[in-house]
């Protein structure tokens, strides 16, 4: 690591220490060699894009996490701690430390320590440059904290490792895109196609020629060979959708080819070979359908080595101006979108969208093919059917709705509960409009009479007896 001489990332040594004194000269001189100097923290010049904190077991841990507050909010992209002369530092301290949202902790050994960070901020300086690069900017659209935290952990998965891994999130977060950018990222030499499989289509009959392949004449109909999944995914990257969906027998054959990396078309003999990055996505929870056993342990050991959740939309609601820009975009083409009116601008903002990004963009290419073409885009472009459930929202967000669950909220009622009573409350009222016709309370409610009746059943079990 010595031999780097280009090192050119801004990067300077604070001193932390509750009582410093001067940064000893082993490590002026260690970071030097790289151009690295230290900064006094109540005068830094500028941010650093990289902060070395010299600390010590006794600083104070609120007051760090201030000063990093302020670093970080200020454009400094990580802050890393040297522990200097403390031989016997309490683990607690440490964590902590990584709670004020330090990078990584690392004694002062010399010779060693300033070549560990040195490749550590290399490789962090790599994530950066990936996630302010054209293939995410024009993509990957987003900026709250929650989603970049996520990203960076799909660039680093990418492009520093070859590994299998797991993308949960809901219908419409992105995992499809998430995998597409695992593959461009990918630097294996020599990479091949991306294969996409979604699991929920397919037929349990054919799940083995969909991915083992199969030799003309193996079953009727098979009137010529084809390669499966397994064969075109090799030197590639083999994408399983909705992989909780996936045929039992199915489960244990591609666990065999991600043990072995070998596998037999259907109707011959011959094993041939594979090697493919697998990535899978699933909106289940496969620990769930691992304990039902739905699902197997081994395959779900081999394959979840890397996680990653992506946010719902509603835990990234900043980032819906932005997203509402880009699909307004798409759909103009190339030409600059139409100014939007604040109001539309809300009404997008405080809409739920069970079917996340997907359906924001769905509702923005309905609202913008409704579009004139003169002006701004008004409410009255938003269509009729979108305007109804939000109207009720707006109505009641500041009235008798929002009081009561102010109230609610008071006695401690989590979410879970809110939604219960709620729909306690709701089916009651209806019920009892339609003098206790279970049909008629369903038709108007959207639910099934079943849901109704095993509702009631179960409210019925829970009564003190
Ligand atoms: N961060 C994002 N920026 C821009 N568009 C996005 C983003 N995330 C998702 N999309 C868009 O939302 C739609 C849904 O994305 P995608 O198919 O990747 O979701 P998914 O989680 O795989 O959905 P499903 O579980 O239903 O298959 C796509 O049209 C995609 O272009």
């Amino acid at each position: 690591m010595s031999d780097i001489t280009d090192f050119d990332i801004d990067v300077c040594i604070i001193d932390l220490r509750e009582m410093p004194c001067l940064v000893p000269d082993a490590i002026k001189k260690a970071f030097l060699t790289y151009g690295i100097t230290c900064q006094s923290k109540d005068s830094l010049p500028e941010i650093p894009h990289y902060a070395i904190c010299l600390l010590d077991g006794k600083i104070n841990v609120e007051k760090l996490h201030d000063f990093l507050k302020v670093l970080l909010e200020k454009g400094c992209k990580r802050t890393v701690g040297i522990l200097y002369n403390n031989v016997n530092v309490d683990p607690a301290y440490v964590w902590q430390l990584l709670k004020c949202g330090i990078s990584d902790v690392c004694k002062w050994e010399s010779n060693s320590t300033e070549k560990c960070l040195i490749s550590k901020i290399l490789k962090w300086e790599k994530i950066e440059k990936t996630l302010q690069s054209g293939y995410i900017k024009d993509r990957l659209i987003g900026q709250c904290a929650n989603w970049i935290a996520v990203l960076k952990q799909l660039i680093e998965f990418s492009v520093f490792t070859n590994g299998s891994g797991i993308i949960l999130g809901e219908s419409g977060t992105g995992k499809e895109m998430a995998a597409h950018l695992i593959h461009h990222l990918d630097n294996r030499e020599n990479k091949k196609n991306l294969v996409l499989l979604d699991c929920t289509t397919i037929v349990p009959e054919l799940s083995g020629s969909e991915f083992f392949g199969h030799e003309r004449g193996a079953f009727t109909n098979a009137i010529a060979s084809r390669d499966g999944a397994f064969a075109l995914a090799d030197n590639g990257t083999l994408f399983l959708d909705e992989v909780g969906e996936l045929p039992p027998t199915m489960q244990a054959g591609l666990l065999r080819v991600i043990q072995e990396g070998t596998y037999k078309r259907v109707g011959s003999n011959n094993w041939r070979k594979t090697q493919f990055r697998l990535i899978c996505a699933t909106n289940r929870n496969l620990n769930t359908e691992v304990q039902s056993r739905n699902f197997r342990q081994d395959l779900y050991y081999r394959i979840a080595t890397w996680t990653f959740r992506l946010p719902p939309l509603r835990e990234r609601v900043a980032d819906i101006p932005i997203l509402a820009y880009h699909f307004f975009q798409k759909y103009f083409k190339g030409i600059s979108p139409p100014p939007v009116d604040k109001l539309v601008l809300d009404y997008l903002i405080a809409k739920d969208y069970p079917g996340n990004i997907r359906e924001l963009q769905h509702l923005v290419t309905r609202i913008a093919s409704r579009y004139s073409g003169e002006g701004p885009i008004t409410v009255g472009d938003i269509p009729e059917n979108d305007r109804q459930s939000f109207a009720f929202h707006q109505e009641h967000l500041n009235g008798e709705f929002e009081k009561a669950m102010q109230k609610a909220l008071s006695y401690g009622m989590d979410l879970k509960d809110i939604k219960e009573l709620s729909a306690d409350i709701a089916i009651d009222i209806v019920l009892k409009q339609e003098k206790g016709i279970v049909k008629n309370a369903a038709k108007r409610l959207g639910v099934t009479d079943r849901a109704i009746q095993l509702r009631l059943a179960g409210r019925r079990q829970k009564l003190p007896s």
